[in-house]
C-alpha cells in the first residue's frame, strides 16, 4: 500500500511515524507533502527513505491512500490548486476538523472519502480516533484504514457523520482542556508556595493516579468524588466554590463552542 500525506505538520507526521513504527507500510511507500521548500530537509532527516515533496512539485501522485492533514482553512486552496489528479482507485482519508465528506467529495471531485478525527496522543500510539466513511467504500478497504488508525491508538467507527463534530470537540480538542486544568492546578500550587517543579509533580501524579482509579474501579464518578470529599473537609470547600462559579457548566459550554466551531469550518 502506498500512502501520501498531504500536509506534513503535527498530525501528518504523527500518523506517518505510527505507520512506520508498526511496519504497516514500507518507508519507500510513504510520500510526505509539505507546503514550504524550507521544511523538506528537516522532513528528510526524520523520514530518510520516504519521498518528500512540496505541493507544487507533484505532477503525478501514486497513492492508494491520500491523507489530507492540512488545516481546514487551507483545504479550499489545496483542492482548487491540486497539481495532480486523484486516481479513481485512491481512497482519501481526511483528518480535518469540521469539513464534511460531502464538501471534500465536491471540492476534490472524488467519491471515496473517509473522515476521521484523531487527537494529539496519537503521537504516542495513545490517541483515539472517531471515523466514518462515504457510501461505496468496500468493507475491506475500511478495515485497512482502521488498521492504520489503530497504530495511533484506538478507533471507533461512527455511522452518523454529524457526531464527528462532537468527537472533534470532545476528544480532538480534549487534550487541550486537560492541559488547561492541569495548568490551573499547578499555578494554584505555586500560589500556595509550592515550588513549580514540585507542584507539577504533585499534579501530574495525581492526574495519573486518578485516571487509573477511574479505569480500575466500578464506582461511578460521583462516588469517586464522594470518596475524596470528606464531609466538612477541604475537597468539599473546593467543589463548593467550583459549583458556585458554575465551573462544570462553563466547561460544557466551552466544549459545545468547539462543536459549533467545527460546524462553522464547513461553511
Ligand atoms: N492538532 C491536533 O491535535 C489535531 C488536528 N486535527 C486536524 O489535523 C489537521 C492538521 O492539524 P495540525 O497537524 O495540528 O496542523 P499543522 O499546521 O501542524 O499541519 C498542517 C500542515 O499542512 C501544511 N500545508 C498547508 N497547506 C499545504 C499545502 N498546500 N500543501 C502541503 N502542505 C500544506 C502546513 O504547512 P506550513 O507548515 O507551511 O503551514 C502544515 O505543515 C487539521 O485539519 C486539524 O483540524 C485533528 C485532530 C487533532
Ligand atoms: O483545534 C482544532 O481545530 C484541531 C481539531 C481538534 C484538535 N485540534
Amino acid at each position: 500500500m502506498k500512502i501520501a500525506v498531504l500536509g506534513a505538520g503535527n498530525m501528518g507526521i504523527s500518523f506517518s511515524r505510527s505507520f512506520l513504527k508498526y511496519e504497516l507500510i514500507k518507508p519507500q511507500n510513504l510520500h510526505l507533502i509539505t507546503r514550504n521548500e524550507s521544511k523538506k530537509s528537516k522532513l528528510k532527516e526524520s523520514f530518510p527513505d520516504s519521498a518528500i515533496s512540496t505541493f507544487e512539485e507533484i505532477k503525478n501522485l501514486e497513492a492508494d491512500l491520500i491523507i489530507i492533514a492540512v488545516k481546514p482553512q487551507d483545504f479550499t486552496f489545496v483542492a482548487e490548486n491540486l497539481p495532480f489528479k486523484i486516481s479513481e482507485k485512491s481512497l482519501v482519508l481526511s483528518i480535518m476538523a469540521g469539513i464534511s465528506i460531502e464538501k471534500i467529495q465536491k471540492l476534490l471531485n472524488h467519491k471515496f472519502v473517509v473522515r476521521a478525527m484523531p487527537n494529539s496522543p496519537t503521537l504516542l500510539g495513545m490517541g483515539i480516533t472517531g471515523y466514518t466513511a462515504a457510501d461505496g467504500i468496500y468493507f475491506s478497504e475500511l478495515m485497512n484504514v482502521e488498521r492504520l488508525l489503530n497504530s495511533t491508538g484506538r478507533s471507533v467507527y461512527l455511522e452518523d457523520e454529524s457526531l464527528l463534530d462532537g468527537v472533534t470537540a470532545l476528544s480532538g480538542s480534549g487534550p487541550a482542556y486537560f492541559y488547561y486544568i492541569i495548568d490551573a492546578m499547578i499555578k494554584a500550587g505555586t500560589e500556595m508556595g509550592i515550588d513549580e517543579n514540585l507542584s507539577k509533580l504533585f499534579v501530574k501524579q495525581t492526574m495519573l493516579g486518578a485516571y487509573h482509579l477511574i479505569n480500575n474501579s466500578d464506582r461511578s464518578l460521583e462516588e469517586l468524588i464522594k470518596d475524596v470529599a470528606s464531609k466538612g473537609g477541604t475537597t468539599e470547600a473546593a467543589l463548593k466554590t467550583f459549583d458556585e462559579n458554575q465551573l462544570k457548566s462553563i466547561l460544557q459550554k466551552g466544549i459545545l463552542a468547539a462543536e459549533n466551531r467545527a460546524k462553522e469550518l464547513n461553511k
